[in-house]
């Protein structure tokens, strides 16, 4: 298997199709609605909160609100009062049973629940799944997160509609270091591998460093990623805001840390300072600008066409070019 990330790939232009990267689409699919982008917010307290999420609904892009210190019911309610989607995450507890409960006791179905745990691939994700087909069987599921094959082809026989695949390649991860597994160092690769046997779309989750990063997931079989270093330096971003040196920096920390557990157990994060950057809506537009690029150089005008191009694996002893094929 060759094995590679995101640093040590690019892909390789085909003829250009469009007098105009404005004609290229980057628009996506997932669960019945169209969004603008193939990226969403990751999870996390320090990344989204419910305004922003208002906000990302209102504008067409797909998030999915985090599960710390929320009650997830009136979020739904509250999502829906203002005319929008509502897309929640969920873990494996005896209180994320009771939430799936009291949503159905009031008649509310997210249109979107992500199971959200370190170790997805699991007989208790199976149980939730099944749980939710049951209970909610109008949400769209995403289950995760995964490492392998094996996980997504048994997460989609469980009834996932949809896997987010990435086991610490975040930047705020520790996994790698406390555990000595995961896909940390080569989140490409293990995209690639777990997309030949994916028949439903896959999320990629973590280690997206600068935009051309997401044209790469594509590449390699991601309907959409999930960012969140990129998404926490923004002004409205909802972690704290810290000066050093005259510097503003918001703070970003793992939900596995003990900054959002609030306690030293289990800990596979952390916490870093990402330098505020600006308004969030520039960025994402900036990333759009940058996806309708990609697209161009792919020689394609939709999203997908970027799936058809080859690439090449810079450095290291298996250095070479690689053909569709
Ligand atoms: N993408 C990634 O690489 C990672 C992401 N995270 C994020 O951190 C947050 C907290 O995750 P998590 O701790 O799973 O959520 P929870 O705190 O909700 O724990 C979920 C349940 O799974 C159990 N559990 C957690 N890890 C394992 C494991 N390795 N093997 C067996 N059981 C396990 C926990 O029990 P117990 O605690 O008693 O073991 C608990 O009962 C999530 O948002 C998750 O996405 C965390 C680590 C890696
Ligand atoms: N191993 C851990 N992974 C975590 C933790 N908190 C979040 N995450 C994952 O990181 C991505 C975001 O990655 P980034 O490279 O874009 O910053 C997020 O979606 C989670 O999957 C954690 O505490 N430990």
């Amino acid at each position: 298997m060759e094995i590679f990330d995101y640093d040590n790939i690019l892909l390789l232009p085909r003829k250009c199709r469009v007098q105009s990267r404005s004609q290229c689409d980057a628009s996506v699919q997932l669960g019945g609605r169209r969004f603008k982008l193939p990226v969403v917010p990751a999870n996390m307290k320090t990344v989204v909160d419910e305004k922003i999420c208002i906000w990302l609904a209102q504008n067409d892009y797909f998030y999915v609100m985090h599960r710390f210190d929320l009650d997830n019911v009136q979020f739904v309610q509250g999502m829906h009062a203002q005319g929008c989607f509502a897309s929640i995450s969920l873990g494996i507890k005896p209180a994320d049973y009771a939430t799936v409960d009291r949503l159905k006791a009031e008649g509310l179905a997210p249109e979107y629940i992500t199971i959200d745990i370190a170790h997805g691939h699991s007989d208790s994700v199976r149980d939730m799944i099944a749980y939710l087909k049951q209970h909610l069987p109008d949400s769209f599921v995403i289950a995760g997160n995964v490492a392998t094959p094996e996980a997504v082809i048994d997460l989609e026989n469980w009834g996932a509609d949809a896997t987010k695949v990435g086991v610490g390649p975040g930047k705020v991860c520790i996994t790698k270091l406390k555990t000595g597994f995961g896909t940390g160092g080569w989140q490409l690769s293990a995209l690639k591998w777990c997309a030949r046997v994916a028949t439903k779309p896959i999320i990629a989750d973590g280690g997206i460093r600068s935009h051309g990063d997401i044209a790469k997931s594509v590449r390699f079989g991601a309907t959409m990623v999930m960012i969140g270093s990129l998404f926490a330096g923004h002004e409205e971003s909802p972690g704290q805001t810290v000066e050093v040196d005259g510097k503003l920096f918001k703070e970003y920390y793992g939900s596995a840390s003990d900054f959002n557990k609030g306690e030293y157990r289990h800990v596979e994060g952390k916490r870093i300072l990402e330098p505020i950057k600006g308004k969030l809506a520039e960025t994402l537009i900036e990333m759009e600008q940058d996806v309708q690029s990609s697209i161009s150089y792919s020689g394609g005008t939709q999203l997908m066409d970027i799936r058809k191009v080859n690439y090449v694996i810079l450095g290291g002893t298996n250095a070479a070019e690689h053909l569709l094929m």
